[in-house]
């Protein structure tokens, strides 16, 4: 941390005090609090359902708190409703993109902002020629190379985030939130990201980081705050607090060594028939001829970044997507391309990364969405009894910890960690034979992700295969066995007792191991 400390004496960025926000019956924020000063890098961190999203759903005018002020640079925040007055203040980076994907970035930069520009003529006329100028201004002002001709949605996720910082920084706001800003990056892109915050953290720009991943954390942050059941826990410098004390403060208990369900944990019969198996199996620009064979009780890792294939490997491995050459087969049975009823059918269950794309259906409750796939075995003659859908729901809410008033809530009422648990009940329940995840773990935090991977290595344990498809250290720690993927190739193979350093390397193509 060589940034120079924020200065102490002048107003804060944010100041937030006193903060209640209910849900119902919900007490989702209880007289909370947050100070972040101009130049610093704050996180803010707490488990599942901590009450993380609404603080900064208030932070951001999207929420009214019942109770509690907040100011930024020591004036109250605007009234609630007015968008512009709030855009001016803060603005927040999501996992999901807020540009237009369709727009350039000279568009995307000064959407209802016209008359900054063009010729200052308010916005009547728009002046491309000078939008892209102004933009290329803009962008090169905040050291952000990117060029404002191109369409968002061909932008590189991070580039992407560098635009929605740029955009807030124009609309005049000195605090930017960081919502899980690294979760689709390679190590590299997270490099860039950092140095880039950084860069905007000496012109005094503020950041609040909100992240799951605590190594982030010291590698970037100067203080960090805590929240546990809807309370402020903590506040304090991050060089001053050790992990330990941090994940204590997070979780409420003496934290010891978190007790990662390492690999082989059982003996396993090697030369069993393998339950999944692929031969050939490929998909053209993504990832070349692949021969797979996981066993009953076994973990198989596919370890590999954004573009490696390995997401267009879980993809077809759940008959999302149609492979242009090769197979899949369950139980030496050939299981149908491109269609996800036979891959379920086939025994196949899948962990899908983007949970609100591909996995919840967010008005539904907890227990329908968890029984989704399962709704034949819940009553007689393809009735669903409804007192059978809450009776297995809240079997898989004590089994995986998921945070709710009950299995009827919406799932839309859950945070996105106990959101990313629900999906993998609707997996787990079907009982499947192989069970493939992709990521199963992004938005988890620390204590319930040791619980998640704790049922996937179950699962095997119990006699299916796993594959887990990641670039998540721990993630891959279950694994009996991790395959690197880089540029849609297997470029080395792990047993188990892997370093951390051997596996990235691998994963960054830039180290062979067979
Ligand atoms: N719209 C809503 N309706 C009902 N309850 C809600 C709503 N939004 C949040 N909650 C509840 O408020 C609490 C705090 O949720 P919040 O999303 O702020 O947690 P979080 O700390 O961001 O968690 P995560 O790390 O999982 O994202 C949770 O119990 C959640 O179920």
């Amino acid at each position: 941390m060589d940034q120079a400390p924020p200065d102490a004496a002048a107003p804060a960025a944010v100041h937030a005090e006193g903060i209640v926000k209910r849900f119902g019956p919900t007490v989702a924020l209880d007289g909370v609090r947050l100070t972040v000063r101009p130049g610093e890098s704050h996180a803010l961190v707490g488990r599942n359902g901590a009450g993380k999203s609404t603080l900064v759903s208030v932070l951001t005018g999207l929420h009214r708190p019942d109770a509690g002020q907040v100011s930024f640079g020591g004036e109250p925040a605007p009234a609630f409703g007015d968008t512009t007055a709030w855009q001016s203040k803060v603005a927040c980076v999501y996992q999901k993109s807020m540009v237009v994907p369709d727009l350039t970035v000279a568009e995307n930069l000064f959407l209802n902002n016209y008359g900054l520009g063009g010729s200052g003529a308010g916005g009547r006329f728009i002046s491309w020629r000078g939008l892209r100028e102004r933009a290329r201004e803009l962008l090169s002002g905040y050291g952000v190379d990117v060029d404002p001709n191109v369409r968002a949605k061909d932008l590189p996720v991070e580039q992407r985030q560098f635009v929605e910082i740029a955009r807030a920084l124009s609309f005049g706001a000195r605090l930017i939130i960081l919502d899980e800003p690294t979760a689709q990056l390679d190590a590299r892109g997270i490099q860039r990201l950092f140095g880039k915050l950084r860069e905007l953290q000496d012109q005094g720009v503020a950041f609040l980081f909100i992240s799951h991943h605590l190594q982030e954390v010291y590698e970037l942050c100067t203080a960090v705050t805590v929240y546990r059941d809807a309370r402020h826990v903590l506040t304090a410098q991050v060089a001053d607090l050790s992990k330990a004390d941090l994940v204590t403060a997070m979780t409420g208990e003496s934290s010891g060594k978190a007790a990662w369900h390492a690999a082989g944990t059982k003996e396993r019969d090697t030369t069993a028939e393998p339950v999944l198996r692929t031969e050939g199996l490929t998909l053209e620009g993504e990832f070349e001829p692949l021969d797979l064979a996981v066993r009953p009780g076994e973990v198989l890792g596919v370890a590999g970044a954004a573009a490696s294939g390995a997401t267009a490997l879980g993809e077809i491995l759940a008959g999302m997507r149609k492979p242009s050459g090769g197979s899949v087969s369950m139980h030496g049975t050939k299981v149908k391309p491109g269609s996800v009823p036979h891959a379920l059918d086939a025994g196949i269950g899948y962990i899908p990364e983007d949970r609100h794309l591909q996995g919840l259906v967010l008005e539904r409750s907890v227990a329908e969405n968890a029984t989704l796939t399962v709704t034949d075995q819940l009553g007689p003659w393809g009735t669903v009894l409804p007192s059978r859908t809450r009776e297995f729901a809240r079997t898989m809410i004590a089994s995986l910890d998921i945070k709710t008033q009950g299995p009827e809530q919406p799932v839309s009422g859950l945070s996105g960690g106990n959101q990313q648990k629900v999906v993998v009940a609707r997996a787990l329940a079907r009982k499947p034979s192989a069970l493939v995840a992709l990521r199963p773990t992004a938005g988890v935090d620390i204590k319930s992700k040791d619980s998640l991977l704790g049922v996937v290595r179950t699962v095997a344990d119990q006699g299916s295969a796993a594959v887990i498809i990641s670039d998540e250290l721990d993630d891959l720690r279950v694994c009996d066995r991790v395959l690197a993927l880089f540029h849609g190739r297997v470029v080395a193979t792990f047993g188990s007792g892997w370093t951390d350093q051997e596996l990235v390397a691998a994963m960054e193509g830039v180290g062979e191991r067979e």
